[in-house]
């Protein structure tokens, strides 16, 4: 039906087209009438003609309008259910909460094996960090020290547990006892015969494995439930084959029930229909027989309940570590109340519907209200009735809240800052004019674009127009997958995760919608936006003008959610105005606050909405990461003598090096960090660098750096530690540090905790930028080995030629350059200096290279002595990256196998 309205549409407009352009044609002839009176005849009796016809359609073949489907969903709500305290973990919760990590060791069957990775991805959901490990692997290390590593234990397949050979076995349950953890396993069967058992005579426990089932319910009075609320029974039969429990010994806790399904049991067993809820399909062992609590599931994630029972397992048997809060934040933001096709917008039945839905949320959400979006170019814009439903909203203006868009929905990434900030003003105009009072705090960009990748203007024209400071998107750090979304904040504004519902533009009609209104129930029932809610504290739906009128699916989903949300789950549903939902958001998830910036080069979505003007070719091919001291400016300065490698602009405060993943320069975000580079002439024969001597050491560099540049090439200096942090010291002096000046070497690197502050500040800074194998490693957490190259410094200070020579195989770097035309030994300087012309070199400055007493004997030994185990690490690393081990570590090897002996 629909198809054949659009089609109707679109014919009515390119005719209203050809129209006009014919007129257009015969406005121009005017010396031939005959011709023209005749085209006009001709013209005219088509349009009367299609008119007719779409006037006929319009009346009789148009999709009836008001046919909305209406919320089902009605639950037992037990009355002894309100009365039931939720437990959960609450019980147990104490002191051994604080001795485990928040972090789940699950072991699977192999290493892509469907059950694992759906167990990964839920637990990453509720952000619960997880170890994965093998079954055929050997245990990861369970404890460090006096703490354990892992809260909960999840077995994939029970039977991997149960297989475990016994040193393992000893391992696991020696661990469990230690720390109070349970385990978590999903049984699965041996094989799949119909009448498969086992027996465990030492658990008192046996399994029947392969049956079909039907109608599920609860244990209503078990401690374990917090999220799970008993009460009702899911009807239908259950999806894949399950494993149930049989067992007399009071150690089990039988949680969840089930009938055997009736199709199964005429075809397969023969058995006499039995219709009570007799077969157990989770059990809580209470460790009465070995001392480890367990809770055993005869299906895996498959079955959408499992979610929720696991959850309750996780909280439970990690005395509340892996908890999460039993609060969901949930906001719905119309997006854009005026902005759709003539055919699908909202009339005034849609609007009081609006409101109906509305006032029968916020009796069950507290706080609910739903933000409309606008953009005041499009108000008016449908046919008479749509034109109603338009005035119908703004009569009741109050009872919802509003937040800007563009005036005309344009995508801000497309326009040049004047232009955003004039739109958005217009925006504002048409507000003042409609007596609109707008939250302005929150706004949202079209399409999301502007929000991420950041453009900046965008930004700039929010908080200057409307006191932006919190707004959403779906596309941080990427749309897919929906649960790694994040937020961020970005210049004062915070950015949150939007969340999908399943309803776009196009889903007009339940017809529209992924299966259908089956579809749309199984994703509310359990499924996708059950899903969400279910393990998102905090939910942001954008939904769209087409799914308020015609079939009003947000409507319906919304309130049907909410429903099923009460009947199974004891969540406690809330929404806030947007600004309180950011700081809701971010007092939740603290360390979300820092953003990521990404190559948006890298994602077709994400190049989709960023400036065309803009381009990666102004992004680093190669960074020189350090660490300070090693000789970073000269291989800079070598470097850039290459007519195909260009460097980063000179900073007016940091001179050559940028520091932008180290410091705050970050936030200034990426098109602060590109204009630093110029934009190569060509870029394909061109590799950009630069070279910031900090990032080594700094713990988030890393990171940023391979979120942003993840091909970028690394390259790390490395000296003898001690005398790095010697000549670091001496630096330190040059530069007139107070600390530096008034403490001696030895008393720097020999401060302790009771020192002075700014003396241990020194200290630190002095010595950990030395501790080479530790940063390495970090950086090799986000680089492969073949991507990072290390340069010795003592080789770069004595042979410059070869250096050079090795580091442009690495750097694939055309043409080839012999540096033994450019680079000469200079007496004077006693360093390797730029051929300028026969008789003039060009040095580095006074601070490079200059001149200071030798270090002293304690000093000199202390540090032996304090990076002596560094540098056997950093000699069984340095393996991995296909360099030799240079003298001064060969050194400080031998004479630790001498003080070894
Ligand atoms: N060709 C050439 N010219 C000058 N200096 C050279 C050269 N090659 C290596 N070095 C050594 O580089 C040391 C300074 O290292 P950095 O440039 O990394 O220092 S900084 O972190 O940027 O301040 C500097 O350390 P100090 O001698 O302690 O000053 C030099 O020893």
């Amino acid at each position: 039906m629909s198809i054949i309205l659009r089609f109707t549409m679109w014919l009515r407009r390119e005719l209203m087209r050809c129209v006009g352009f014919v007129l257009k044609l015969l406005s121009f002839n005017k010396r031939c009438s005959l011709p023209r009176t005749l085209v006009l005849i001709i013209l005219l009796s088509a349009v009367s003609s299609v008119i007719f016809l779409y006037s006929v359609m319009d009346s009789s073949s148009r999709v009836p309008r008001a046919n909305p489907p209406v919320p089902h969903i009605r639950c037992q709500r037990d009355p002894m259910a309100a009365e039931r305290p939720i437990i959960g973990s609450g019980k147990r919760s104490g002191e051994q909460r604080l001795r485990i990590a928040h972090r789940a060791l699950l072991i699977s069957e192999s290493l892509n094996s469907r059950g694992g990775q759906k167990i990964r991805y839920f637990l990453s959901s509720l952000r619960i960090d997880v170890k994965v490990e093998v079954k055929t692997k050997t245990l990861p290390t369970l404890a460090n020290r006096k703490s354990g590593r892992f809260a909960v234990i999840i077995f994939e397949n029970y039977n991997s547990y149960l297989d475990l050979d016994n040193w393992n076995r000893q391992l696991i349950d020696k661990y469990c006892h230690d720390y109070g953890v349970g385990i978590i396993g999903f049984v699965k069967p041996p094989d799949d015969s119909a009448t498969s058992f086992s027996h465990f005579e030492s658990y008192f426990m046996t399994f029947q494995y392969n049956l079909k089932l039907e109608d599920y319910k609860l244990r209503p009075d078990s401690d374990i439930w917090r999220v799970t609320k008993p009460g009702e029974i899911w009807k239908g039969p259950l999806p894949s084959t399950w494993t149930v429990f049989h067992s007399n010994h009071s150690t089990y806790q039988s949680l969840a029930f089930s009938k055997l399904s009736s199709s199964f049991l005429e075809f397969d067993t023969g058995e006499v229909l039995d219709s009570s809820f007799k077969y157990v399909t989770a059990v809580y062992d209470q460790g009465q027989i070995d001392g480890i609590p367990k809770i055993l599931l005869g299906c895996d994630l498959n079955f959408w309940l499992h979610s929720m029972i696991v959850m309750d397992a996780l909280s439970y048997l990690s005395f509340g570590k892996l908890e999460l809060t039993l609060d969901r934040f949930i906001q719905v933001d119309v997006d854009d109340i005026f902005v759709g096709k003539v055919g699908i917008r909202m009339k005034t039945p849609d609007v009081q519907a609006l409101l109906e839905t509305q006032q029968r949320l916020q009796r069950e959400v507290e706080g609910f209200r739903f933000n409309l979006g606008f953009s005041g170019g499009f108000f008016l814009s449908g046919d008479d009735e749509e034109d109603k439903g338009d005035r119908e909203l703004l009569e009741n203006r109050n009872s919802f809240r509003w937040f800007s868009h563009m005036f005309r929905h344009e995508q801000p990434h497309k326009f040049d800052p004047a232009y955003v900030e004039h739109s958005m003003m217009l925006n504002k105009k048409f507000a003042e004019d409609h007596d609109i009072q707008v939250y302005g705090m929150y706004a949202v960009a079209p399409h999301h674009s502007g929000v991420f990748p950041v453009y900046e203007p965008l930004y700039t024209s929010w908080k200057s127009v409307w006191g932006v400071m919190v707004t959403s998107t779906e596309e941080y750090p990427k749309l897919l997958p929906s649960w790694k979304r994040h937020g961020f904040i970005h210049k004062g504004i915070m950015v949150l995760p939007r969340q999908t519902c399943g309803l776009f533009t196009t889903t007009v009609f339940s017809s529209d919608f992924r299966g259908g209104l089956t579809g749309l129930d199984a994703s509310i029932q359990g499924g996708e936006i059950f899903q969400t809610i279910l393990t998102t504290p905090m939910s942001i739906f954008m939904t769209h003008l087409s799914n308020y009128g015609n079939d009003r699916l947000a409507l319906y989903m919304m309130e049907s959610v909410v429903e099923f949300l009460k009947c199974w789950t004891n969540l406690r549903l809330l929404s806030l105005p947007p600004l309180e939902m950011g700081f809701k958001y971010f007092e939740l998830y603290p360390q979300d606050k820092d953003p990521l910036w990404t190559n948006p080069c890298d994602y077709s979505r994400h190049l989709s909405i960023w400036p065309a003007n803009r381009t990666c070719d102004r992004l680093p091919q190669f960074l020189i990461v350090g660490p300070q001291k090693t000789g970073t400016t000269a291989l800079y300065s070598f470097l850039s003598q290459h007519p195909s490698i260009v460097s980063n602009h000179k900073s007016r405060k940091t001179f050559e090096e940028i520091q932008f993943f180290n410091t705050d320069n970050y936030y200034s975000g990426l098109d602060w960090y590109m204009a630093s580079f110029p934009s190569p002439e060509k870029p394909n024969m061109t590799l950009l660098f630069e070279k910031s001597a900090n990032y080594f050491e700094n713990e988030i560099v890393p990171k940023r750096v391979a979120a942003l540049l993840p091909r970028a090439k690394i390259i790390v200096l490395v000296m003898n530690p001690a005398k790095r942090a010697y000549s670091w010291y001496q630096h330190q002096r040059n530069h007139k540090d107070p600390t530096a000046m008034n403490y001696t070497f030895h008393e720097v690197v020999t401060a302790n905790d009771m020192s002075p502050p700014k003396l241990r500040t020194l200290r630190s800074r002095c010595l950990l930028p030395g501790l080479y194998a530790q940063h390495l490693i970090r950086w090799l957490d986000f680089f492969p080995p073949n991507q990072i190259h290390i340069v010795h410094s003592d080789e770069l200070r004595n042979d410059p030629i070869n250096v050079m020579h090795y580091l442009q195989k690495f750097l694939h770097v055309h043409p080839y350059m012999d540096y033994s035309q450019y680079l000469r030994y200079d007496p004077v300087k006693g360093f390797f200096c730029q051929v300028i012309s026969d008789k003039q070199n060009k040095c580095l400055g006074k601070s490079k290279g200059h001149t200071y007493p030798p270090m002293g004997p304690e000093a000199e030994q202390h540090l032996r002595h304090f990076y002596r185990k560094h540098n056997m690490n950093l000699s069984k690393l340095l393996a991995s990256f296909n360099t030799a081990v240079p003298q001064w570590l060969q050194t400080e090897l031998k004479e630790a196998v001498l003080l070894k002996n």
